[in-house]
């Protein structure tokens, strides 16, 4: 078998095309929403990252917002800067790019992001919320899986999806979501303590590996006609890796790949989870 593809791309275009449409109404009726990106000191990853999310809102149509702040913030300093943001009615909702300098506690700095404003759905409320199953923004990460998911008409209830990853921004979110009663899928959450990985993937109709290790599954660690999710992204000499070895693509049945897959649609996601906190609170801008 040859696997086909699924491209984060063009459903990226598709989503924010819809997202036009929102802003446009929603400046009819006054609100003009914006995006806020928190960057703390001066990884050029990140910046370039968060560049990105700016000419992404620029395409739809939101206002957007940067602060930057050094590395060695003192944490009262950016305590402060987050209260502003949330008490400044000209900013939608904002996201604090992570990963932050080891001297900042990251739940501490995401605990400050008021959960009406929480653009990466990243506060203790809303993954409460989404443990609870009532409306709050979504982690964008596995938002975007799920949606790839659906785009191509992959059978969730009932079915065996593995997991590889733990993690609060993509893995545990991952298993929450995708055990919904709307989704309906068994969920096998494994990480590095996994005692036999191959055991677990290899009798899974999904696999979504978020470990970010170059490689980790390979063709003989899958089943035939499998779905295969890569997420973790590791940048070697070679260029961006993902998670799957390129082998995998002769015994699935569907995947998607790193770089073009989930990334694009990830981005994605943040703005409409930013279009939909405008439409739950709209503001005059
Ligand atoms: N508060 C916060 N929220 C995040 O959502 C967040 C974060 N911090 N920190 C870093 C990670 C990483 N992440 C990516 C999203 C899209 C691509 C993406 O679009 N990747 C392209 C390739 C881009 C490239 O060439 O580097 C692709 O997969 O095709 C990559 C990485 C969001 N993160």
């Amino acid at each position: 078998m040859t696997a086909q593809t699924m491209l984060g791309k063009p459903l990226a275009a598709a989503v924010k095309e819809d997202l036009r449409a929102r802003v446009a109404a929603l400046a009819e009726r006054g609100s003009v929403p914006a995006l806020g990106t928190v960057v703390v000191g001066d990884d050029p990853g990140s910046l370039a990252y968060v560049r990105g999310k700016h000419r992404d809102c620029a395409e739809v149509g939101l206002a957007s917002v940067q602060v930057r702040l050094p590395a060695d913030v003192d944490p009262a300093e950016l305590r402060e800067r987050l209260l502003q943001l949330n008490e400044d009615p000209a900013c939608t909702g904002y996201i604090v790019q992570l990963p932050l300098p080891a001297h900042l506690d990251e739940s501490a700095v995401l605990e400050l992001v008021h959960p009406d404003k929480d653009a990466d759905g990243l506060h203790p409320t809303n993954l409460g919320r989404l443990v609870l199953g009532t409306a709050a923004p979504l982690p964008c990460t596995p938002a975007a899986v799920l949606e790839l998911l659906r785009a191509s008409d992959v059978e969730l209830d009932g079915a065996e999806v593995c997991v590889i990853g733990r993690g609060t921004t993509v893995g545990r979110p991952m298993g929450l979501l995708l055990t919904r009663r709307s989704e309906n899928a068994t969920v096998t959450l494994c990480h590095t303590g996994t005692r036999d990985l191959a055991a677990h993937t290899r009798r899974a109709d999904v696999v979504v590996a978020a470990a970010g290790v170059a490689g980790l599954v390979d063709a003989d660690m899958v089943a035939e006609g499998s779905v295969l999710v890569g997420v973790g992204i590791t940048r070697t000499e070679d260029g961006l890796v993902g998670d799957f070895h390129p082998s995998v693509l002769e015994k699935a049945a569907l995947v998607a790949p790193v770089p073009g897959g989930v990334g694009p649609m990830t981005r994605a996601m943040l703005l409409r989870n930013v279009v939909e906190l405008a439409e739950r609170h709209p503001v005059a801008g």
